[in-house]
């Protein structure tokens, strides 16, 4: 049998050759600022972390191959990089974003729109003949999430991608892949320009630090990132740098365990009656076209009880998940999106964009599936949204169906 040329993610994650000089098996962390010059005309590799730092490049280098970029970079929050990619933009210049992006992504389009520096318009991204429709010239930026956080819409990258280009080539099409990370999608493969994540969440995974990573396959966009990430100083911190090191090589195996529990629980949910939005229901609207695009469904689901009231106990009620907003982390968390991860977009928007205001966002880790179970199901129990029938079976007292 022929050898494979290329090692598979699982193993990409964990292998690194070491160019260190005392071979060191895990990357050293240069935790300084500066770097001294050989001579006043010889500046060397690095002369100030701002610009550039070896821990920071080790990361860079490790994440282009799982991320199958050619460049990316590294800096301090998911948040950071937006703000990098829309310094991309000038005056005037259109973007057509997705109305389920995240919050903090709807705040900083919405705030660049109000101050007259872009004009941004927001429209249901599972409509692809709509947002083609919306492509024209002054277009210059599509901002896409799939699955979207936290109302779970899959979105066609690929015929975006596509259409955007041909219809108009200077179209940057951003894509966050904070849901999937690069264990379940390639962003890249489907024609998307620039990647971007929140590594706060499952490229992490330990919620320890805030990161974000900005991946393209693009040269003239790299150079342009560059400059912005050097001009500003968002460039994530050595310290980080190696933390985000350290939480990646064990990516694949989380991600996995979390998918695998959080499937379960979205079953346990959907047996007792809830309406449970999760790609890897085979009832979810877009089962098929996330399949075509994803190796898997990642480990966050949403689902509704009817009354807001309701939801408050459930959250208020468990044990081991704890209130918390983001997700991707090793342990569970339970959250409203409306009060917490997404409260930043206002009620009347929230409304016009169908947001239940009593969904339940539930972000799964990698804890025994059977104790996260028993504590949801204490938690339904509690806050009375289910009882028990006279053959021990849970019920649904409220029978919601909420539309998908
Ligand atoms: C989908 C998504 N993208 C981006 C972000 C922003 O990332 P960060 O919190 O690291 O700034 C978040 C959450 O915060 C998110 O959920
Ligand atoms: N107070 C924060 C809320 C962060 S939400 C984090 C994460 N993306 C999630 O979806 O839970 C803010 O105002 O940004």
């Amino acid at each position: 049998m022929a050898p494979k040329k290329s090692y598979s993610l699982e193993t990409e994650l964990v292998f690194s050759k070491s160019a260190d000089q005392y071979n060191a098996s895990v990357p050293p962390l240069y935790q300084s600022a500066t770097f001294k010059q050989d001579s006043l005309s010889n500046m060397g590799e690095y002369d100030y972390t701002r610009s550039g730092n070896p821990t920071r490049t080790y990361l860079q280098n490790h994440l282009a191959k799982i991320m199958k970029a050619k460049t990316t970079f590294a800096v301090s929050s998911g948040m950071g990089c937006l703000d990098v990619i829309t310094r991309l933009l000038k005056p005037g210049d259109e973007v057509i974003a997705g109305d389920d992006l995240y919050g903090g992504t709807n705040r900083l389009l919405t705030y660049l729109h109000n101050k007259g520096d872009i004009i941004a318009q927001h429209f249901d991204t599972t409509n692809t003949e709509l947002i083609k429709s919306k492509i024209n010239s002054k277009t210059r930026m599509i901002f896409l999430e799939s699955p979207t956080n936290p109302l779970i819409k899959v979105v066609d990258v690929k015929s975006i991608a596509n259409a955007a280009h041909e219809i108009n080539p200077n179209v940057i099409v951003v894509f966050d892949n904070t849901m999937m990370s690069p264990i379940f999608m390639t962003p890249l493969d489907l024609g998307v320009d620039i990647q971007y994540e929140s590594a706060t969440k499952y490229l992490n995974g330990h919620h320890d630090i805030m990161a974000g990573v900005i991946a393209t396959r693009s040269d003239s966009l790299a150079e342009q990132v560059y400059n912005v990430i050097n001009s500003t100083g968002c460039g994530l911190s050595p310290f980080d740098c190696w933390l985000l090191s350290r939480g990646l090589r064990t990516l694949a195996i989380r991600v996995e365990r979390q998918q695998q529990n959080c499937i379960k629980i979205a079953e346990f949910l959907k047996n007792i009656g809830f309406k449970v939005r999760y790609p890897g229901l085979k009832d979810h609207p877009q089962f098929e076209l996330h399949n075509s695009m994803c190796k898997g469904y990642g480990a966050v689901l949403s689902f509704e009880t009817g009354s807001i009231k309701l939801s408050e106990r459930i959250v208020e009620n468990t044990e081991i998940f704890g209130i918390a907003v983001s997700f991707g982390c090793v342990n569970s968390l339970i959250s409203m999106p409306c009060k917490m991860s997404h409260a930043s977009i206002d009620a009347k928007t929230r409304e016009e964009r169908d947001f239940p205001e009593d969904l339940i966002r539930l972000c799964i880790g990698i804890e025994n599936v059977d104790d996260l179970i028993d504590d949801l199901t204490k938690a339904l129990l509690r806050s009375g949204a289910v009882r028990v029938n006279e053959r021990d079976e849970l019920f649904n007292v409220i029978g919601v169906q909420p539309k998908l």
